[in-house]
Protein backbone atom coordinates (compact mmCIF):
# COMPACT_ATOMS: atom_id res chain seq x y z
CA UNK A 1 0.00 0.00 0.00
CA UNK A 2 1.34 3.88 -0.13
CA UNK A 3 1.25 6.64 2.25
CA UNK A 4 -0.33 10.03 0.22
CA UNK A 5 1.75 13.10 0.40
CA UNK A 6 0.49 16.01 -0.87
CA UNK A 7 2.68 19.34 -1.19
CA UNK A 8 1.64 22.76 -2.03
CA UNK A 9 -1.01 21.70 -4.34
CA UNK A 10 -3.16 24.26 -6.18
CA UNK A 11 -5.68 23.85 -9.01
CA UNK A 12 -6.96 26.70 -10.72
CA UNK A 13 -9.82 25.85 -12.96
CA UNK A 14 -9.72 28.19 -16.61
CA UNK A 15 -7.06 30.38 -14.64
CA UNK A 16 -9.66 32.09 -12.47
CA UNK A 17 -11.06 29.90 -10.05
CA UNK A 18 -9.04 28.26 -7.27
CA UNK A 19 -10.90 25.25 -6.79
CA UNK A 20 -7.36 24.02 -4.36
CA UNK A 21 -5.12 26.47 -3.24
CA UNK A 22 -1.63 25.07 -1.74
CA UNK A 23 -3.11 22.18 0.60
CA UNK A 24 0.04 20.34 2.12
CA UNK A 25 -0.90 17.30 3.56
CA UNK A 26 0.47 13.39 4.40
CA UNK A 27 -1.83 10.49 4.81
CA UNK A 28 0.27 7.75 6.34
CA UNK A 29 0.18 3.86 4.47
CA UNK A 30 -3.03 2.56 5.69
CA UNK A 31 -5.06 5.52 6.55
CA UNK A 32 -8.60 6.03 6.46
CA UNK A 33 -8.95 10.14 5.56
CA UNK A 34 -11.95 11.69 5.72
CA UNK A 35 -12.25 15.48 3.73
CA UNK A 36 -15.18 17.12 4.84
CA UNK A 37 -16.15 20.65 4.00
CA UNK A 38 -19.51 22.30 2.35
CA UNK A 39 -20.32 22.32 -1.09
CA UNK A 40 -18.03 23.84 -3.45
CA UNK A 41 -15.02 23.80 -1.25
CA UNK A 42 -12.78 21.52 -3.50
CA UNK A 43 -13.14 17.71 -2.30
CA UNK A 44 -14.00 16.37 -5.53
CA UNK A 45 -11.21 18.39 -7.28
CA UNK A 46 -8.91 17.04 -4.62
CA UNK A 47 -9.77 13.05 -5.14
CA UNK A 48 -9.76 13.75 -8.93
CA UNK A 49 -6.10 15.38 -8.81
CA UNK A 50 -4.95 12.40 -6.47
CA UNK A 51 -6.55 10.13 -9.08
CA UNK A 52 -4.76 11.84 -11.93
CA UNK A 53 -7.89 12.75 -13.83
CA UNK A 54 -7.49 16.36 -13.44
CA UNK A 55 -4.47 18.40 -14.21
CA UNK A 56 -2.13 20.04 -11.99
CA UNK A 57 -2.03 24.07 -11.80
CA UNK A 58 0.94 23.80 -9.31
CA UNK A 59 2.81 21.70 -6.56
CA UNK A 60 3.72 17.83 -6.27
CA UNK A 61 1.21 14.67 -5.24
CA UNK A 62 3.18 11.07 -4.08
CA UNK A 63 1.43 8.43 -3.73
CA UNK A 64 3.98 5.43 -2.37
CA UNK A 65 6.92 5.80 -4.76
CA UNK A 66 4.61 7.33 -7.52
CA UNK A 67 4.90 11.10 -7.88
CA UNK A 68 2.93 14.14 -10.17
CA UNK A 69 4.20 16.76 -10.53
CA UNK A 70 1.84 17.31 -13.91
CA UNK A 71 -0.62 15.53 -15.51
CA UNK A 72 0.08 12.16 -17.24
CA UNK A 73 -3.45 10.39 -16.71
CA UNK A 74 -4.34 8.55 -13.79
CA UNK A 75 -2.95 4.94 -13.26
CA UNK A 76 -6.06 2.84 -11.51
CA UNK A 77 -3.40 0.40 -9.72
CA UNK A 78 -1.94 3.42 -8.19
CA UNK A 79 -5.00 5.70 -6.93
CA UNK A 80 -8.82 4.35 -7.99
CA UNK A 81 -11.57 6.43 -7.95
CA UNK A 82 -14.61 4.84 -6.99
CA UNK A 83 -18.05 6.20 -7.97
CA UNK A 84 -20.96 3.91 -7.43
CA UNK A 85 -23.67 6.20 -10.39
CA UNK A 86 -20.37 5.16 -13.03
CA UNK A 87 -21.75 1.47 -13.18
CA UNK A 88 -22.26 0.40 -16.39
CA UNK A 89 -25.83 -0.73 -15.43
CA UNK A 90 -25.90 -3.19 -18.71
CA UNK A 91 -23.57 -5.49 -17.30
CA UNK A 92 -24.06 -8.44 -14.89
CA UNK A 93 -22.48 -8.16 -11.56
CA UNK A 94 -20.15 -10.40 -11.99
CA UNK A 95 -18.63 -8.43 -15.00
CA UNK A 96 -18.79 -5.49 -13.21
CA UNK A 97 -16.54 -6.90 -10.62
CA UNK A 98 -13.91 -8.06 -12.70
CA UNK A 99 -13.54 -5.34 -15.52
CA UNK A 100 -10.67 -3.30 -14.12
CA UNK A 101 -9.21 -6.57 -13.11
CA UNK A 102 -9.03 -7.92 -16.68
CA UNK A 103 -7.63 -4.63 -18.21
CA UNK A 104 -5.17 -5.28 -16.67
CA UNK A 105 -4.17 -8.40 -17.94
CA UNK A 106 -4.32 -10.50 -14.51
CA UNK A 107 -4.34 -14.32 -14.97
CA UNK A 108 -8.25 -15.82 -15.37
CA UNK A 109 -7.63 -17.75 -11.86
CA UNK A 110 -6.94 -14.65 -9.69
CA UNK A 111 -9.52 -12.50 -11.29
CA UNK A 112 -12.03 -15.33 -10.27
CA UNK A 113 -10.64 -15.69 -7.20
CA UNK A 114 -10.81 -11.90 -6.09
CA UNK A 115 -13.94 -11.31 -7.50
CA UNK A 116 -15.65 -14.30 -5.43
CA UNK A 117 -13.52 -13.26 -1.98
CA UNK A 118 -14.95 -10.04 -2.69
CA UNK A 119 -18.75 -10.99 -3.76
CA UNK A 120 -18.79 -13.86 -0.79
CA UNK A 121 -17.48 -10.71 2.02
CA UNK A 122 -20.17 -8.59 1.05
CA UNK A 123 -22.98 -10.74 0.32
CA UNK A 124 -22.96 -10.14 -3.09
CA UNK A 125 -22.55 -13.76 -4.43
CA UNK A 126 -26.13 -14.43 -5.05
CA UNK A 127 -26.36 -11.25 -7.95
CA UNK A 128 -23.77 -12.53 -9.62
CA UNK A 129 -25.82 -13.31 -13.11
CA UNK A 130 -27.76 -10.10 -12.27
CA UNK A 131 -27.62 -7.19 -14.46
CA UNK A 132 -26.32 -3.84 -12.17
CA UNK A 133 -29.40 -1.62 -13.75
CA UNK A 134 -31.88 -4.21 -11.82
CA UNK A 135 -29.72 -3.86 -8.60
CA UNK A 136 -30.77 -1.58 -6.10
CA UNK A 137 -28.95 1.55 -4.91
CA UNK A 138 -27.32 -0.14 -1.87
CA UNK A 139 -26.62 -3.18 -3.91
CA UNK A 140 -24.87 -0.79 -6.58
CA UNK A 141 -23.10 0.64 -3.56
CA UNK A 142 -21.83 -2.83 -2.12
CA UNK A 143 -21.07 -3.37 -5.78
CA UNK A 144 -18.56 -0.41 -5.97
CA UNK A 145 -17.06 -1.35 -3.04
CA UNK A 146 -16.50 -4.51 -3.86
CA UNK A 147 -14.61 -3.20 -7.39
CA UNK A 148 -12.30 -1.20 -5.58
CA UNK A 149 -11.06 -3.88 -3.03
CA UNK A 150 -11.00 -6.73 -5.38
CA UNK A 151 -9.07 -3.99 -7.84
CA UNK A 152 -6.27 -3.36 -4.49
CA UNK A 153 -4.75 -0.36 -5.60
CA UNK A 154 -2.28 1.66 -3.46
CA UNK A 155 -5.02 3.69 -2.64
CA UNK A 156 -8.91 4.35 -2.95
CA UNK A 157 -10.55 7.50 -3.35
CA UNK A 158 -14.11 7.69 -2.65
CA UNK A 159 -16.39 10.67 -3.49
CA UNK A 160 -19.81 10.81 -1.44
CA UNK A 161 -20.57 7.01 -2.04
CA UNK A 162 -23.85 6.52 -0.22
CA UNK A 163 -24.82 9.91 -0.86
CA UNK A 164 -28.35 8.36 -1.99
CA UNK A 165 -28.93 5.92 0.60
CA UNK A 166 -31.54 6.20 2.97
CA UNK A 167 -30.10 7.03 6.85
CA UNK A 168 -30.28 2.99 8.13
CA UNK A 169 -28.36 2.14 4.75
CA UNK A 170 -25.77 4.36 5.33
CA UNK A 171 -24.63 3.84 8.33
CA UNK A 172 -24.60 -0.29 7.17
CA UNK A 173 -22.39 0.55 4.53
CA UNK A 174 -20.08 2.92 5.88
CA UNK A 175 -19.09 0.01 8.93
CA UNK A 176 -18.51 -2.31 6.03
CA UNK A 177 -16.58 -0.12 4.11
CA UNK A 178 -14.38 0.14 7.74
CA UNK A 179 -14.53 -2.91 8.20
CA UNK A 180 -13.18 -3.67 4.79
CA UNK A 181 -10.54 -0.91 4.74
CA UNK A 182 -9.14 -2.23 8.17
CA UNK A 183 -8.94 -5.90 7.01
CA UNK A 184 -6.98 -4.55 3.99
CA UNK A 185 -4.98 -1.49 5.13
CA UNK A 186 -5.36 -0.13 1.93
CA UNK A 187 -4.85 4.02 2.23
CA UNK A 188 -8.34 5.60 1.98
CA UNK A 189 -9.12 8.59 1.27
CA UNK A 190 -13.02 10.11 1.24
CA UNK A 191 -15.37 12.81 0.60
CA UNK A 192 -18.21 13.82 1.89
CA UNK A 193 -20.48 16.77 3.36
CA UNK A 194 -21.42 14.77 6.25
CA UNK A 195 -19.59 15.19 9.16
CA UNK A 196 -21.05 12.43 11.25
CA UNK A 197 -19.68 10.35 8.93
CA UNK A 198 -15.94 11.93 9.00
CA UNK A 199 -16.63 11.07 12.88
CA UNK A 200 -17.28 7.76 12.73
CA UNK A 201 -14.62 6.66 9.96
CA UNK A 202 -11.58 8.69 10.14
CA UNK A 203 -8.43 8.31 11.61
CA UNK A 204 -7.20 11.93 9.97
CA UNK A 205 -10.08 14.15 9.56
CA UNK A 206 -9.53 17.13 7.11
CA UNK A 207 -12.04 19.99 7.32
CA UNK A 208 -11.48 22.14 4.05
CA UNK A 209 -13.35 25.23 3.05
CA UNK A 210 -12.72 27.38 -0.11
CA UNK A 211 -10.02 24.98 -1.31
CA UNK A 212 -8.09 25.00 1.77
CA UNK A 213 -7.26 23.10 4.71
CA UNK A 214 -8.72 24.60 7.77
CA UNK A 215 -8.23 22.00 10.03
CA UNK A 216 -6.49 18.21 9.85
CA UNK A 217 -6.40 15.94 12.82
CA UNK A 218 -7.90 12.97 15.28
CA UNK A 219 -11.48 13.47 14.72
CA UNK A 220 -12.05 13.79 18.42
CA UNK A 221 -9.31 15.87 18.76
CA UNK A 222 -10.90 18.46 16.11
CA UNK A 223 -14.34 18.01 17.80
CA UNK A 224 -12.74 18.91 21.62
CA UNK A 225 -10.50 21.46 20.25
CA UNK A 226 -11.51 23.41 16.75
CA UNK A 227 -9.12 26.04 15.72
CA UNK A 228 -11.41 27.99 14.64
CA UNK A 229 -14.82 29.33 14.96
CA UNK A 230 -15.39 28.30 11.37
CA UNK A 231 -14.72 24.66 11.88
CA UNK A 232 -16.66 23.82 14.52
CA UNK A 233 -19.72 25.24 12.60
CA UNK A 234 -18.79 22.31 10.22
CA UNK A 235 -17.32 19.40 12.75
CA UNK A 236 -20.09 18.17 15.08
CA UNK A 237 -23.18 16.10 15.35
CA UNK A 238 -24.74 19.23 14.28
CA UNK A 239 -23.41 22.85 14.10
CA UNK A 240 -21.98 24.20 17.16
CA UNK A 241 -24.20 27.32 18.85
CA UNK A 242 -21.72 30.62 18.21
CA UNK A 243 -22.22 33.84 20.11
CA UNK A 244 -21.16 36.83 19.87
CA UNK A 245 -20.42 37.65 23.56
CA UNK A 246 -18.88 40.52 25.35
CA UNK A 247 -16.31 38.77 27.86
CA UNK A 248 -14.22 40.23 31.04
CA UNK A 249 -13.15 38.82 34.34
CA UNK A 250 -17.33 39.32 35.51
CA UNK A 251 -18.16 37.01 32.99
CA UNK A 252 -19.87 36.85 29.11
CA UNK A 253 -22.82 38.90 28.33
CA UNK A 254 -24.57 39.53 24.78
CA UNK A 255 -24.48 43.08 23.18
CA UNK A 256 -28.12 43.53 24.95
CA UNK A 257 -26.40 43.18 28.44
CA UNK A 258 -28.08 38.99 29.23
CA UNK A 259 -25.40 38.28 31.60
CA UNK A 260 -24.46 34.47 30.94
CA UNK A 261 -22.54 33.66 33.96
CA UNK A 262 -19.06 32.55 32.68
CA UNK A 263 -16.86 34.35 35.53
CA UNK A 264 -13.53 32.33 35.04
CA UNK A 265 -13.73 31.75 31.37
CA UNK A 266 -11.54 34.95 30.16
CA UNK A 267 -9.16 36.68 32.18
CA UNK A 268 -8.72 39.87 29.63
CA UNK A 269 -11.61 41.97 28.66
CA UNK A 270 -12.13 41.37 24.61
CA UNK A 271 -15.26 40.74 22.26
CA UNK A 272 -15.59 37.07 21.23
CA UNK A 273 -17.69 34.20 20.02
CA UNK A 274 -18.95 31.57 22.23
CA UNK A 275 -19.10 28.26 20.91
CA UNK A 276 -21.29 25.38 22.65
CA UNK A 277 -22.09 22.09 20.86
CA UNK A 278 -26.15 21.15 21.03
CA UNK A 279 -25.14 18.13 22.96
CA UNK A 280 -23.06 19.75 25.89
CA UNK A 281 -25.73 22.09 26.68
CA UNK A 282 -28.67 20.64 29.74
CA UNK A 283 -31.80 22.17 31.04
CA UNK A 284 -31.09 24.01 34.39
CA UNK A 285 -34.64 23.51 35.98
CA UNK A 286 -36.07 24.18 39.10
CA UNK A 287 -34.19 21.77 42.02
CA UNK A 288 -31.76 20.83 39.09
CA UNK A 289 -29.05 19.05 41.61
CA UNK A 290 -27.00 18.49 38.72
CA UNK A 291 -23.41 19.96 38.19
CA UNK A 292 -23.26 23.40 38.59
CA UNK A 293 -22.94 25.10 34.78
CA UNK A 294 -20.21 27.45 34.08
CA UNK A 295 -22.49 29.64 32.05
CA UNK A 296 -26.34 29.63 30.82
CA UNK A 297 -28.23 30.32 28.54
CA UNK A 298 -31.76 32.04 28.32
CA UNK A 299 -33.61 30.37 25.98
CA UNK A 300 -37.23 31.54 24.82
CA UNK A 301 -37.94 28.02 23.41
CA UNK A 302 -40.31 27.95 19.81
CA UNK A 303 -39.75 24.36 19.01
CA UNK A 304 -39.52 20.79 20.82
CA UNK A 305 -38.72 17.82 18.61
CA UNK A 306 -38.84 14.07 19.70
CA UNK A 307 -36.12 12.25 17.55
CA UNK A 308 -35.95 8.67 19.12
CA UNK A 309 -33.30 9.10 21.68
CA UNK A 310 -32.89 12.73 21.91
CA UNK A 311 -34.97 16.01 22.18
CA UNK A 312 -33.86 18.29 20.23
CA UNK A 313 -34.97 21.99 21.81
CA UNK A 314 -34.89 24.71 19.25
CA UNK A 315 -35.04 28.96 20.15
CA UNK A 316 -33.61 32.12 20.94
CA UNK A 317 -31.16 33.59 23.00
CA UNK A 318 -31.79 37.21 22.71
CA UNK A 319 -31.38 37.98 18.97
CA UNK A 320 -29.21 34.38 18.32
CA UNK A 321 -30.70 31.33 16.66
CA UNK A 322 -29.49 27.93 19.92
CA UNK A 323 -30.42 24.46 19.62
CA UNK A 324 -30.02 21.78 22.34
CA UNK A 325 -29.83 17.87 21.98
CA UNK A 326 -30.98 16.90 25.14
CA UNK A 327 -31.20 13.28 26.37
CA UNK A 328 -34.97 13.48 27.75
CA UNK A 329 -38.19 16.31 27.39
CA UNK A 330 -37.21 19.77 29.43
CA UNK A 331 -40.37 21.21 31.13
CA UNK A 332 -40.66 24.09 29.59
CA UNK A 333 -42.93 26.38 31.67
CA UNK A 334 -45.83 27.86 30.00
CA UNK A 335 -43.68 31.88 29.28
CA UNK A 336 -41.47 29.25 27.21
CA UNK A 337 -38.56 30.36 29.00
CA UNK A 338 -35.39 27.52 29.29
CA UNK A 339 -32.81 27.70 30.98
CA UNK A 340 -29.36 26.21 29.39
CA UNK A 341 -26.46 25.27 31.16
CA UNK A 342 -22.67 23.72 30.05
CA UNK A 343 -19.44 22.75 32.20
CA UNK A 344 -16.20 25.13 31.84
CA UNK A 345 -14.60 22.24 29.35
CA UNK A 346 -17.67 22.44 27.04
CA UNK A 347 -17.34 26.21 26.58
CA UNK A 348 -15.57 27.24 23.62
CA UNK A 349 -13.72 30.46 22.96
CA UNK A 350 -12.52 32.29 19.60
CA UNK A 351 -11.56 35.85 18.57
CA UNK A 352 -14.39 38.24 17.16
CA UNK A 353 -12.65 39.11 14.46
CA UNK A 354 -10.43 36.47 13.36
CA UNK A 355 -12.51 33.31 14.33
CA UNK A 356 -9.08 31.95 15.79
CA UNK A 357 -9.24 29.60 19.00
CA UNK A 358 -8.62 31.84 22.22
N1 LIG B 1 -14.36 21.47 -14.32
C1 LIG B 1 -14.52 22.59 -13.62
N2 LIG B 1 -14.41 23.79 -14.21
C2 LIG B 1 -14.54 24.95 -13.51
N3 LIG B 1 -14.77 25.01 -12.20
C3 LIG B 1 -14.88 23.85 -11.54
C4 LIG B 1 -14.78 22.59 -12.21
N4 LIG B 1 -14.92 21.61 -11.28
C5 LIG B 1 -15.13 22.24 -10.10
N5 LIG B 1 -15.10 23.58 -10.25
C6 LIG B 1 -15.26 24.59 -9.19
O1 LIG B 1 -14.25 24.35 -8.23
C7 LIG B 1 -14.77 24.53 -6.90
C8 LIG B 1 -14.60 23.24 -6.10
O2 LIG B 1 -15.47 22.26 -6.66
P1 LIG B 1 -15.51 20.76 -6.14
O3 LIG B 1 -16.47 20.00 -7.02
O4 LIG B 1 -14.14 20.24 -6.02
O5 LIG B 1 -16.13 20.96 -4.68
P2 LIG B 1 -16.77 19.87 -3.70
O6 LIG B 1 -16.31 20.22 -2.35
O7 LIG B 1 -16.49 18.49 -4.19
O8 LIG B 1 -18.31 20.17 -3.86
P3 LIG B 1 -19.54 19.16 -3.68
O9 LIG B 1 -19.53 18.77 -2.23
O10 LIG B 1 -20.73 19.99 -4.05
O11 LIG B 1 -19.33 17.99 -4.61
C9 LIG B 1 -16.21 24.97 -7.09
O12 LIG B 1 -16.24 26.37 -7.05
C10 LIG B 1 -16.57 24.45 -8.45
O13 LIG B 1 -17.58 25.23 -9.03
Amino acid sequence: MAAITLTDVTKIYRGEIAAVRNITLDVPDGAFCVLVGPTGCGKSTLLRLIAGAEELTSGLIEIGDAARQSWSGGRADVAELIDASALDPSRNVYDSLTRGLRSRGLPKKEIEERALRAADTLALGSLLARKVGRASSGERSLLALGRAFAHQPRALLFDEPFAGLDPARRITMRRELRRLQRTSRTTTLYATHDHEDGLALADLLVVLDEGRVLQAGRPAEIYAAPVTAAVASLVGHSAMNLLPVRANQTGLSLEDGTHLGGASVMTTAVFATLGVRPEHLFAVTPGWEGPAPAATLPMMVDEVEHAGAVVIVHGSVGPHRVVARLAAAPQVPADGRLRLGALREHLHMFDAQSGARL
